[in-house]
């Protein structure tokens, strides 16, 4: 049963469910027997000896007045107490209260007894039991999977939903705006909901069959092909074949958040049927959480967004022959790469460094691994984000050509999550001196470089435990409240996913916001790093609570895969352990300040840095 997918607990609880209904069929056939053998039970009936039988004493109270024996007490002092369930009636009969069930029943003077009985058997002949199986079985087989089903179906679009009303502010009645577009909407606006949402289902139609001929005439213009008219099904057929990188330089965003905004209004979301480049755009517009959700909801989902997914299943390793469908997955997570985390390491000169720290002596890394095409070409994505970024300061065109050298994963999705887990203590790795001191609490980056001379903790207690997270220390230390805003002014990366947008620690609300990149970039959603100067940031962080909790807590954890994270956190353990015995080996405790620190580097996979006993930082890279 269990293999049929049945849990524990149901299967417990049909089992029990099946021996109460034994137990009553029992009971019952029981009960009938004793009707029909009167006489094996009457020949006990004068039986003193375990006091007045049932019989017997309905006759006394049958009477006027009690009856009383030998020894002068009333036979009403005698009685068996009442019985609490049908149940004890049999252990009553067995330890030789002889009486029939019908007397009982039948017994108007002792009413009491009567009802509780009828009462029991009316649940056992009602079926009781057999309720209750069924009950279980439907719950499992339909309500479990219905309800399951359900709330992800609901939370995915209650979150389209959420970042469509955000990011086009417009929308929120979007059903009148959409009404208005045509003559009839407008004859319509008394009419029940049902028409309405026949009329938008039209509308929208018209925006996805427009959307279509749009691009395919401008494909077929650029083809230097004719199209005749009335053809538009036809050329819309193959220009949703048509590669993506092909048609993307035709689509403009507008076009596509207006067919996105048409599919919402009419509440039917079957993203799998648009081209691979409004795809894109529709879920660089979702946290990851809910494209994860998305993902979830069935194979066509997941053979969507799992770039890994897909190349396994086809076996596919060799990059270029990589089935469509993982180019779109691979390109959703590329934007949504670089929408959520790309700028740390082109627009933060922290994250710059830590970069070129990766890039640095690639060919090494070219002689001693044999290049993966498929890690090559996620690799070259990458590099066309980071590189080519609007914000971009690095000297890093060559570096294309050595792409097929490094290779962080085969997988882009799998990137995302690894980048969102480690990159914290890969960018500030070794930034642990009086000049450059920066330290991670709760996700967020701190620059405390020109605060660590001031510490009241004492200046080498911030050097040791700087360059990396802290949290874990900041914490054991019980910070006052002091403290904690006093951290709040030094924060250079906020980390949407650590920050709590509804605190508002008895201030009032803040309204809507907007967060970015840049404090006048495009509206990104609130999951990746963010920078402090953005508008809604600066709104919100001075207000305790909101960056890093008032009080001493755990350390905040910000959503992703969790077996990549637990996966992670196995192998820094591993790390650390194999660090420090390299460095008891090599180094010795008195050429460390402090221990050998190790951290994942998304590029380059676990690395190690130290700092000498002249405030030196060596980073090495181990031999495995
Ligand atoms: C941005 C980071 C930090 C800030 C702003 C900060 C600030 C402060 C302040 C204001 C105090 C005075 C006591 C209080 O008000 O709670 C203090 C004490 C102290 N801090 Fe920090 N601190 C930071 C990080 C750390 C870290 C990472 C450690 C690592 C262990 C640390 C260790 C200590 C110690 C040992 C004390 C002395 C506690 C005592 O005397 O009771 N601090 N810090």
């Amino acid at each position: 049963m269990l293999l049929l997918g049945f849990e524990l607990q149901d299967v417990l609880r049909v089992a029990v469910g099946i021996a109460l209904g034994l137990l009553t069929v029992y009971r019952r056939e029981l009960s009938c027997n004793r009707d029909y053998h009167p006489d094996e039970y009457d020949k006990t009936s004068g039986d003193r000896e375990h006091g007045p039988s049932l019989h017997d004493r309905g006759k006394d109270s049958a009477g006027s007045s009690p009856t009383r024996d030998d020894h002068g007490f009333s036979s009403r002092a005698m009685v068996i107490p009442r019985r609490k369930s049908s149940s004890s009636l049999l252990t009553a009969s067995h330890h030789g209260e002889n009486r029939r069930v019908t007397d009982v029943i039948s017994d108007k003077n002792n009413e009491d007894p009567t009802e509780e009985l009828l009462e029991s058997a009316g649940f056992f002949l009602s079926g009781g039991p057999f309720l209750h199986i069924a009950i279980a079985v439907f719950h499992h087989l339909v309500l479990t999977n219905f309800m399951y089903n359900f709330s992800c179906v609901n939370s995915l679009l209650r979150g389209f939903t959420t970042n469509i009303y955000r990011f086009f502010p417009g929308t929120l009645h979007q059903e009148n705006s959409i009404s208005q577009l045509t003559p009839e909407s407008i004859h319509a606006g008394n009419e029940t909901t049902r028409q309405d949402e026949q009329h938008l289902y039209s509308v929208a139609w018209n925006a996805v069959t427009e959307y279509f001929t749009s691009i395919s005439t401008k494909f077929d213009r650029s083809h230097g092909r004719t199209k005749r008219s009335g053809d538009s099904t036809l050329s819309m057929k193959y220009s949703r074949s048509k590669s993506t990188g092909n048609l993307q330089q035709y689509i403009s965003d507008d076009h596509s958040r207006a067919l996105f905004r048409e599919m919402v209004a009419m509440k039917i979301l079957d993203v799998t049927l648009l081209p691979s480049d409004a795809q894109i755009v529709i879920f660089s517009y979702l946290p990851p959480a809910d494209v994860l959700a998305f993902m979830c909801t069935n194979k066509a989902g997941r053979n969507l967004l799992d770039d890994g997914y897909v190349a396994a299943a086809q076996g596919d390793d060799n990059g270029g022959a990589c089935v469509k469908n993982g180019d779109t997955a691979l390109l959703i997570w590329k934007s949504l790469f670089h929408r959520d985390y790309s700028w740390v390491l082109s627009d933060w000169d922290i994250g710059i460094e830590a970069f070129q720290r990766s890039m640095a002596n690639y060919h090494c890394h070219q002689q001693r691994q044999q290049p993966s095409p498929k890690a090559g070409k996620v690799f070259r994505h990458l590099l066309s984000v980071i590189v080519d970024s609007e914000y971009s300061m690095l000297p890093f065109g060559s570096m294309m050509a050595a792409s097929s050298s490094i290779h962080p994963t085969t997988s882009m999705k799998d990137f995302y999550f690894i980048f969102s887990e480690t990159w914290l203590n890969y960018t500030i790795a070794g930034c642990n001196s009086t000049e450059k001191c920066f330290i991670g609490l709760h996700g967020h980056v701190f620059d405390i470089s020109s605060f660590v001379a001031l510490h009241p903790g004492s200046t080498e207690t911030l050097l040791l435990q700087s360059g990396r997270d802290a949290t874990v220390f900041f914490e054991s230390m019980g910070h006052s409240l002091g403290a904690r805003k006093l951290a709040l002014g030094m924060c250079v990366v906020v980390n949407g996913q650590c920050t709590r947008w509804n605190f508002t620690g008895g201030e009032e609300m803040c309204g809507s916001f907007q967060l970015g990149a840049g404090a006048s970039g495009p509206p990104f959603s609130t999951c990746g790093l963010i920078k402090p100067k953005c508008k809604s940031i600066d709104v919100k962080r001075n207000i305790p609570g909101f960056l890093i909790p008032r009080k001493r807590s755990l350390p905040r954890i910000q959503g992703a895969l969790h077996h990549i994270r637990e996966q992670l956190r196995r192998e820094e353990e591993l790390e650390l352990v194999k660090a420090a015995r390299w460095g008891n080996e090599y180094l010795g405790s008195n050429g460390l300040f402090g221990g050998v620190h190790v951290y994942y580097d998304p590029f380059r996979g676990w690395q190690w840095w130290y700092t000498d006993r002249d405030f030196n930082v060596v980073y090495i890279e181990p031999t495995r």
